[in-house]
């Protein structure tokens, strides 16, 4: 198997990337109808499988789930995920066959074997789903032509998956059919039905490639979802520490800080994450994701073209070959950092406290935010999906963080995500040890001295004009207006 990108021609790739469309709430008046009284079988119940799983059901469609034999013989969690949920349960040969759709939902790295092992005994004429399109870009699987084949990609943890429907509202979502396999052009419909039964018509879908889904994906998570959170955690928490912070409070204050501060960015963007701070405070937070910026755009750059070379897909897939040795090293690593094993205060931090004492943390999500957004698009990326992969979903990746650090965040998201998060990690930490090394608790941990809100002027217009003028920006806005029905949570 090649990888499928790497085998198009320049202009085709080009296309592919570029393909993404925002589609209009009125393009969801038919709701789940297309997958109504269809068997879908959901492959695997672990992050998306169960949380999908759920949301279809509630939205009327008939779910089941197969698992591997050993995973039922051994009642392992996944059976118990789905079987106490009250989901029928069986083999693949019990249900495959009888499945209109099959929703492949197990790990990336498993899915040239399940696909392998599921494939012949799919019915003429059915779907395959998937939420993430490695296995098609990176891998270059081929399916039987008579299949459909769509994806349907929560741009979320499949937690929030759940969490969103059961608030009323949804994750944004990118649907895709791949040309190669639509032989009764009914794939986009499925799609449309499927993304409408988890909820995500609500947040906003786009109608995008396997490609672009892949190419954006990935960077979004290596880069500002979940390998700056890490990386700026464990920075931050080891400054406060060595300028004399109560370890137990510069815990609290990071384990719920990114949460906090983020809800503002996707109430009202990085602009309003940077007006919850005093003036003062925002010009320092401004100064310093200007100083982020210039030391991390080439890592940022890095990332890009590694992605779109296949580069990255290539050494995740040599570590695969390990057994997974640099994951389970770098993931023991980050279980044994002094950030990870301190324990919380009991003293409360309100939440105005976590903005004036986390100043570095408001600079280092703005940072992340517009790199991976400018690197996104630069690279031929629509800026609705840039945006998604990196502004909306920080907020979704922090709230893993509140409720168990970045055990949880690392557990939550996809083995192909926790890759790509310590290999950024390993090289961000590095990076930012002379910036670090000057900071102080001015910026984390304490907040400015000066009570005075007085800035200089020009200053503060300087500020407020580039925040507001950034692409990311601009797009958000308009993409917010759509997000009416999105619930409070901090
Ligand atoms: N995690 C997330 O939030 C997101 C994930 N995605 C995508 O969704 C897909 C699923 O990812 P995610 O939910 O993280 O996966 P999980 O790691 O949570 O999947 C675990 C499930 O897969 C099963 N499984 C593992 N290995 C095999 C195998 N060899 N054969 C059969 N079943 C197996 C497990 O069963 P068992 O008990 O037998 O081990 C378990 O039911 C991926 O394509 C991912 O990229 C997309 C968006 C977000
Ligand atoms: C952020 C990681 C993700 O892409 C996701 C939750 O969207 C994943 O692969 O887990
Ligand atoms: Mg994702
Ligand atoms: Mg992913």
């Amino acid at each position: 198997m090649a990888n499928y990108f790497n085998t198009l021609p320049l202009r085709e790739q080009l296309a592919q990337l570029a393909q993404c469309e925002f589609m209009d709430p009125s393009e969801f008046t038919d709701g789940v109808d297309a997958l109504k009284g269809k068997k879908l079988v959901i492959v695997g119940c672990g992050a998306q499988g169960l949380n999908q799983g759920l949301n279809l059901r509630d939205s009327g469609l008939d779910v089941s789930y197969t698992l591997r034999e050993s995973a039922i013989a051994e009642r392992r969690q996944s059976f118990l995920n789905a079987s106490e949920n009250g989901f029928t349960v069986g083999t693949y040969e019990e249900l495959i066959p009888t499945a209109d759709v099959v929703l492949n939902l197990t790990p990336d790295k498993q899915h040239t074997s399940v696909v392998n092992a599921i494939m012949p005994l799919m019915k003429q004429g059915a779907t395959l789903a998937y939420s993430h399109g490695f296995n098609i870009v990176e891998e270059g699987m081929q399916i039987r032509e008579d299949l459909t084949v769509i994806m349907v990609a929560p741009k979320c943890p499949g937690s929030e998956v759940r969490e969103e429907y059961k608030r009323g509202f949804g994750v944004p979502t990118l649907i895709a059919v791949h040309p190669e396999n639509d032989p009764q052009g009914h794939g986009l419909a499925q799609a449309k039905a499927y993304a409408a039964g988890t909820g995500g018509h609500r947040a906003g879908v786009l109608k995008s490639s396997f490609i672009a889904e892949v190419k954006s994906d990935l960077m979004g998570e290596q880069t500002i979802l979940c390998g700056m959170l890490q990386t700026g955690s464990l920075l931050c928490f080891d400054k406060m520490v060595e300028k004399g912070i109560d370890p137990s409070y510069a815990s609290k204050l990071i384990q719920y800080g990114w949460e906090v501060i983020t809800e503002a960015l996707k109430y009202g963007g990085v602009t309003n994450m940077l007006d919850r701070l005093s003036n003062p405070a925002k010009v320092k937070a401004f100064e310093l994701s200007e100083q982020l910026k210039t030391i991390m755009r080439p890592l940022y750059n890095k990332h890009m073209d590694d992605i779109i070379s296949g580069e990255f897909s290539r050494g995740m897939m040599a570590d695969w070959a390990e057994d997974d040795a640099k994951l389970l090293a770098w993931r023991a690593e980050t279980a044994e950092t002094a950030f990870e094993k301190q324990q919380n205060t009991d003293e409360e931090i309100n939440e105005q406290t976590f903005f004036d004492q986390g100043i570095l943390m408001v600079a280092m999500v703005k940072a992340g935010v517009e790199l991976a957004f400018e690197t996104m698009t630069a690279a031929g990326i629509i800026a609705e999906s840039a945006y998604y992969e990196s502004l909306h979903e920080t907020p979704l990746i922090a709230n893993t963080i509140a409720r168990k650090k970045l055990f949880e965040m690392n557990r939550t998201i996809s083995d192909t995500a926790e890759y790509g998060c310590y290999l950024y990690n390993h090289a961000c930490l590095p990076l930012l040890k002379d910036f670090m090394q000057n900071m102080d608790t001015d910026v984390i941990g304490k907040g400015l001295d000066s009570t005075s809100n007085q800035v200089d002027n020009q200053t503060l217009i300087a500020v407020n004009k580039a925040l507001r003028e950034h692409p990311v920006e601009v797009v958000g806005s308009k993409l917010r207006g759509y997000m009416s029905a999105m619930k409070k949570i901090v």
